[in-house]
C-alpha cells in the first residue's frame, strides 16, 4: 500500500520473485471508468474505489481459499479500504512509506503510465497512514528496491506469522 509512484508494483513483483508467490497488479483490477478519470487527471471518490476494493479483495480471498501466500497491490489509501480489503481474510500490509517529494521524483521520471503526477498532491490528501492497531509493516521505501526488499523479507523471517491470523507482529 501506498500512494501513487510509492514503489508498490517493483516492490511487490520483487518480493513475489523471491517468496514464489502469486502477484496481482492492483491497478489491472480497476474499471475501465475509473482509469480513464485517472487519466483525465480526476481523483477517485470512495464511490470510485468501492468496485475495484471489492475485486481486489475478491481475488486476496481466492488466494487465501487456496492456502497459498499472495501479494497484490493496490493504494489502500484509507482505514476503511483497508478494512474492506482484509475482512474475514489474514492480510499483512505493507506501507512503503516515502517522502512526498521523492515520490514526486519518481512519478515524473516514469513512463507509459496512466497516472498523471498532477494527482499526487490529492494522493496524499486522501492517504491515512495505519494506525497502531492494524496488521502493518512500515517500510522505509525511500531507499533502494533491493534495501526494501531485503528489508520485508528480513523482518518477515524475523516475525513468523501467527498460525491463527496468519499476521506477523504489528508495526516495524
Ligand atoms: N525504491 C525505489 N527507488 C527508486 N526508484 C523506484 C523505487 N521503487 C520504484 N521506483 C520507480 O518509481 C516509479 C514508480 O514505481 P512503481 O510503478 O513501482 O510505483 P507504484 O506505487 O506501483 O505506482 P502506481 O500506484 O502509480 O502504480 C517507477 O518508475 C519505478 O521504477
Ligand atoms: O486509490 C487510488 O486513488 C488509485 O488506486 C490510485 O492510487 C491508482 O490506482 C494507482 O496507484 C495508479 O497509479
Amino acid at each position: 500500500m501506498g500512494v501513487s509512484g510509492t514503489g508498490k508494483t517493483s516492490v511487490a513483483q520483487a518480493l513475489a520473485r523471491r517468496e514464489g508467490w502469486p502477484f496481482m497488479e492492483g491497478d489491472s483490477l480497476h474499471p475501465a471508468a475509473n482509469v480513464a478519470k485517472m487519466h483525465a487527471g480526476h481523483p477517485l471518490t470512495d464511490a470510485d474505489r468501492a468496485p475495484w476494493l471489492k475485486i481486489c479483495h475478491d481475488w486476496l480471498a481466492k488466494e487465501a481459499e487456496a492456502g497459498r501466500g499472495a501479494i497484490l497491490t493496490c493504494s489502500a489509501l484509507k482505514r476503511k479500504y483497508r478494512d474492506q480489503l482484509a475482512k474475514d481474510l489474514p492480510v499483512q500490509f505493507i506501507y512503503l512509506r516515502v517522502k512526498p517529494d521523492i515520490v514526486a521524483q519518481r512519478l515524473n521520471s516514469r513512463v507509459g503510465h496512466f497516472m498523471p503526477p498532477s494527482l499526487l498532491p490529492s494522493q496524499f490528501a486522501t492517504l491515512e497512514e495505519p494506525d497502531e492497531d492494524e496488521p502493518v509493516i512500515v517500510a522505509p521505501g525511500d531507499k533502494s528496491l533491493e534495501e526494501i526488499v531485503d528489508y520485508v523479507v528480513n523482518y518477515l523471517d524475523k516475525h513468523p506469522m501467527d498460525p491463527k491470523t496468519r499476521q506477523v507482529e504489528n508495526r516495524a
